[in-house]
This record gives C-alpha cells, sequence and structure tokens, in this order.
C-alpha cells in the first residue's frame, strides 16, 4: 500500500531535508522532459544528488524502504540494443544531458551504497519513455508534443533524423510495474517499459492517422547527444515481478487523445 505520506513526498522539494515518519519512500523526484531538466540544470542535479542523499537520511532514520525512479538514460546512447540491466551504459559525462543522465546514475549508486553500508531496503526502477492522460500539454517530450500539435492543426516537429527510436509505456502498466516492485523482493535495478520500438517518423505517422490525417510532418533540428536507439529487455520484469505491459501504443494514444482534447477544448468532429 501507498501510504498517505509517501503521497504527501511528491510536493515537497527533496533538496531540503524532511522529518517525518513513513514507511515506504517513492522517490519519483526530477523533471523528466529534456527541455525542462536542461533549462535549469544546476537544479537538475541537485535534485538528484542532494534530492537523494537526503531522502536516503529519511529512509535510514525512520527504517523505510525507499523506490527511485532511475531512467533508461542511465544507457546514455546505448552500444547495446535492446538494453539489459547489466549494460553499464554509453554517456557523455559533460553534456547538456549529463545533469539528469549523470545525477540519475550517482543516485543508483548512492541507492546501493546506503544499502550496502547502512543495510537500507532499497529498490530501483529503470523506467523506460511513459505517456498518458494528464501529461502536461507542454511537457516538450515528444509523445504530449505529438498529440497536442495534431490536435492544433500544427505541422508534427520530427527532430532528424527521425530514425532514432524510443519505446513508450502507457502510464497505468508503469504505475503497476512500480508497485509490484516495491511490494516485491528484489532490489532491482529493473528496467520497467514497453519493447515495442518504433522510429520518431514511424510514431508521427502514427498520431497522424489516429488523430488528424490531415496534418503535416517536419522535419526539425535535433538537440545534442539525443540517443539513436532505446528498447527495454523486460526479461528480469517478467521473471521476477510477474510484470509485462498490456497497453499497446495504439490503444493508448486515443486515451490520451481524449483528454488533451478536453483540455485544449478541441473535441472529435462527428
Ligand atoms: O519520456 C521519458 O520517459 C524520458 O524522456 C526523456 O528522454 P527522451 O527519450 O529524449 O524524451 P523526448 O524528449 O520525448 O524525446 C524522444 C525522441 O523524440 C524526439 N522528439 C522530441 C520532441 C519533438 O517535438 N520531436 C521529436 O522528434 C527526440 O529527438 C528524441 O529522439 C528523459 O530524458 C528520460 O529520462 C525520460 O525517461
Amino acid at each position: 500500500m501507498i501510504s498517505f505520506y509517501s503521497i504527501f513526498f511528491l510536493f515537497t522539494d527533496v533538496t531540503e531535508p524532511l522529518l517525518i515518519e513513513v514507511d515506504k519512500i517513492y522517490h519519483l523526484a526530477c523533471p523528466a522532459s529534456p527541455i525542462f531538466y536542461k533549462h535549469n540544470p544546476v537544479k537538475t542535479i541537485k535534485t538528484n544528488v542532494i534530492g537523494t542523499l537526503n531522502m536516503l537520511g529519511l529512509a535510514k532514520r525512520v527504517g523505510a524502504r525507499i523506490l527511485l525512479t532511475s531512467t533508461s538514460e542511465v544507457y546514455g546512447d546505448p552500444l547495446e540494443h535492446p538494453q539489459t540491466e547489466s549494460y553499464w551504459g554509453n554517456v557523455n559525462p559533460i553534456g547538456v544531458r549529463s545533469c539528469y543522465d549523470e545525477g540519475k546514475r550517482v543516485a543508483e549508486t548512492l541507492m546501493f551504497d546506503y544499502h550496502r553500508q547502512h543495510g537500507i531496503e532499497i529498490r530501483i526502477a529503470r523506467i523506460f519513455n511513459t505517456y498518458g492522460p494528464r501529461m502536461n500539454i507542454d511537457d516538450g517530450r515528444v509523445v504530449s508534443n505529438f498529440i497536442a500539435q495534431a490536435l492544433r492543426g500544427e505541422p508534427l516537429t520530427v527532430q532528424a533524423p527521425g530514425t532514432q527510436t524510443r519505446s513508450f509505456c502507457y502510464v497505468s502498466d508503469m504505475v503497476d510495474g512500480l508497485i509490484r516492485l516495491m511490494e516485491g523482493e528484489n532490489t532491482g535495478p529493473i528496467n520497467i517499459g514497453n519493447p515495442g520500438e518504433f522510429t520518431m517518423v514511424e510514431l508521427a505517422e502514427t498520431v497522424k492517422e489516429l488523430i488528424n490525417p490531415e496534418v503535416v510532418i517536419k522535419m526539425v533540428d535535433n538537440t545534442p547527444d539525443d540517443p539513436r536507439q532505446r528498447k527495454p529487455d523486460i526479461t528480469k520484469a517478467k521473471e521476477l515481478l510477474g510484470w509485462e505491459p498490456k497497453i499497446k501504443l495504439r490503444d493508448g494514444l486515443p486515451l490520451m487523445e481524449e483528454d488533451f482534447r478536453l483540455r485544449l477544448g478541441v473535441p472529435k468532429k462527428k
């Protein structure tokens, strides 16, 4: 069960010490959209390092179990495909994404150091790209961008070359995986993601077909260090958590569309 206090965490600045009593900590903090984390890289790495130290300090003080939501970004621009948890990654330590990628890698290190040195009960999930209703419309990540653009009748902005791939997991599948990891007996790290892999051109074409066949697809410049491929190997999640995703991209996109239509005030044409 997620306790009231665990939920309370979501609204707290983890870079400040927190003096409360809890039995389980879901440490989800840190903006995940590249646009937002690059906007304030110092705050991003502080959240990952100081925030994780504070949450581990709290876990140690009250004897709580702590789950860290790490990320597929720890694999960087992966040279192994699909990515298994044993792959150490290919990460630029001084690039514009490093505040997030290296921040999450340090967070994983801190989790294991507290586990080995202080016996803290830890769980680490490596999350692969997640999408779903209630995402910030201007979040800047690709699925929310394409759906908002399709509904506004604007061009879908595919960042060059468009052959880069991602694997998209629907939010309810992700939440189910995180709860199973927290309640189970394995520390992880465990990949939680949907192995269905798409190029960004394929994603744009799917959004166009499902949501607005009139829109055009436009190629725009990319940003530095964009990973060229990403697909989780979820063997561990299947075997250790009895988990695998249920919702395919084609079924999840319309659920997100429905929510975005309501919030943008764009009803579906009869
Ligand atoms: O959604 C997530 O869960 C992940 O989002 C980001 O990683 P990234 O995969 O780069 O997320 P996006 O910004 O959505 O980019 C995905 C791909 O779409 C492309 N893209 C993005 C935005 C856009 O308008 N058009 C477009 O083609 C990007 O170039 C990239 O290749 C975070 O860094 C991850 O940690 C996080 O787990």
